[in-house]
């Protein structure tokens, strides 16, 4: 139980603390434990089952054994049970909301948001299991009929990271189950406790034991789990976000199963400011973009580059709007940056903001961690200017609050230095030409490109990138396909 000056001990429904592992129904101790912190205190709030190899490989036989049921239940029967999970997210949102804010750190009102947003791809594909369709096609001979079916691949299994612990699940799982297939969720070891709760209330709404299986594991077991998960002949698809690194690992562990793959891996996003912006918007996205999550979201910019004609402008107001930033306890009324998740992220944006600052970078803004506040893995918002390519900043992903910007002339250089990383997922930029937008939409090498805006997901847009920040789209109608087979029949004798 956790200790009552804990926040989790404010849970309206204290039940929803799950600390063990889930498989076919049931909760596992397994053999260890592992410590789940509070990133903003350092205080412990609970020891989780530390699961490994066997747990995995009981998991993935609950699921299989789970399947033919789930599989033939109707696509009506499986969508009312989703739906009916997505009631129950709902209707604990605060609570939900609490316990994310304490495991991972995010302010309340955010967590509450994410447990909207992670909700809403179980509401969603609740609705995309009932149009799950197949095709007749026209006879290349009168004397046959052809069909495509397009049915569940079968077991899945999902490894998720810390910074969004609620959505990066259900942006899985929810397709998984409405396409008829059962899962084994791997969560991150930083923030088990969320998915545990998502996992108790997908029980309380009905979805059979084996269909949702959560296999809890601290860093060093996590490896040895994902390893299971990656040579197991029955896991048919294995979908996971987190850093490029892993991804390239987990995709080389697949290989010798020759599983379908989806990866939502890492980013570097670029905010493109054109002298023609609307300069007050252009701030506002670029604070949204920078500073969601304390910056520790994928799709975070990652580098701004402000056209010439604007560029005073821009550095001025936007220092001016992260000066107004709120460092705190998410937990604390009006803060909306919390702390990061753990020692090395901080020291991370550290060494971006020294390396920048050594190769000629301007602080406007911050530039420290906040080392007396609580934990010490507080990181004020910062702001460098006059920022260049040679920096760490521009090839690697900060994720953390950190804003360097960097000055171009012409609209070729902006897209030139935009597309000058290995990374594809996010890219956002800011002009009011039609003709600039279509030119530079067309040109930007990313998933997915925001324009005059700073935030771009949602629950029914095809969510993903190119080059090495992954491989597939997750969310709209697109979100369903990596979790069903293509079948084609071929029926003769028609005619006989
Ligand atoms: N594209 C997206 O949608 C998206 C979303 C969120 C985060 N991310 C990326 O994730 C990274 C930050 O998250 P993170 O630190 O949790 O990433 P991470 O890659 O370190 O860990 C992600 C998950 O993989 C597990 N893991 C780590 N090494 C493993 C191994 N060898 N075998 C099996 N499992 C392993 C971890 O326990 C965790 O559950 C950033 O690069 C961010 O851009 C991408
Ligand atoms: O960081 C990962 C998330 O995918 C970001 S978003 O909430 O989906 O935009």
């Amino acid at each position: 139980m956790p200790d009552h000056a804990s926040p989790l001990s404010l849970l309206r429904d204290p039940s929803l603390l799950k600390t063990d592992g889930l498989i076919d129904g049931q909760w596992v101790t397994g053999g260890g434990r592992f410590d789940v912190h509070d990133p903003a205190t350092g205080r412990k709030l609970a020891d989780v089952a530390n699961l490994g190899p066997q747990d995995a490989e009981a998991a993935i036989a609950a699921a299989d054994r789970a399947w033919p049921a789930w599989r033939t239940k109707t696509a009506k029967e499986r969508s009312i049970l989703l739906r009916k999970w997505y009631d129950l997210l709902m209707a604990h949102q605060d609570d939900l909301g609490r316990i994310m804010t304490a495991e991972q750190g995010k302010p309340l009102p955010e967590a509450k948001g994410e447990v909207a947003y992670g909700a809403s791809f179980v509401e969603w594909f609740a609705e995309e299991a009932k149009r799950i369709n197949g095709e007749t096609l026209p006879q290349f001979d009168n004397n046959r009929r052809l069909l495509v079916l397009r049915q569940p691949i079968g077991v899945c299994a999902a490894i998720t990271p810390w910074n969004f612990p609620l959505a990066m699940i259900t942006r899985k799982v929810a397709p998984a189950l409405a396409a008829g297939c059962p899962v084994v969720i791997k969560p991150a070891e930083l923030t088990p406790l969320t998915a545990l709760a998502a996992a108790e209330l997908a029980l309380r709404a009905g979805i059979p034991p084996g269909v949702l299986n959560v296999i809890t594991a601290d860093a060093a077991q996590s490896v040895a789990v994902g390893k299971v998960l990656c040579a197991s002949d029955v896991v048919r698809h294995l979908s996971f976000t987190g850093s490029t690194e892993v991804g390239r690992i987990l995709m080389a562990q697949c290989a010798p199963t020759v599983k379908k793959l989806s990866l939502e891996l890492g980013g570097n996003a670029p905010f493109i400011v054109f002298d023609d912006a609307d300069l007050d918007s252009a701030v506002e996205g670029a604070f949204a973009s920078k500073y969601r999550n304390a910056g520790q979201t994928c799709v975070c910019s990652n580098r701004f580059y402000v056209q010439d004609g604007i560029y005073d402008a821009f550095v001025e107001k936007f220092a001016a709007k992260v000066r107004t930033a709120r460092v705190g306890n998410g937990f604390e009324d009006g803060v909306n940056q919390g702390p990061l998740i753990e020692p090395a992220a901080i020291e991370k944006v550290q060494r971006h903001v020294d390396d920048a600052v050594a190769k000629g970078a301007r602080v406007l803004v911050g530039g420290r961690r906040l080392a007396q506040l609580g934990s010490g893995q507080f990181f004020e918002p910062t702001v460098v200017a006059d920022a260049t390519a040679d920096m760490l900043c521009a090839r690697e992903e900060t994720f953390g609050p950190f804003a360097p910007i960097f000055r171009f002339q012409t609209e070729q250089d902006a897209i030139d230095a935009a597309n000058a990383t290995e990374f594809g997922l996010a890219s956002y930029f800011y002009s009011r030409d039609v003709g600039r937008i279509f030119r530079v939409s067309e040109a930007l090498e990313y998933g997915m490109v925001g324009i005059n805006v700073g935030i771009l997901a949602t629950e029914h847009v095809p969510f993903g990138g190119v080059k090495q920040s992954g491989l597939g789209r997750e969310g709209s109608h697109h979100g369903i396909d990596d979790y069903v087979e293509i079948k084609y029949l071929c029926v003769g004798d028609i005619l006989r």
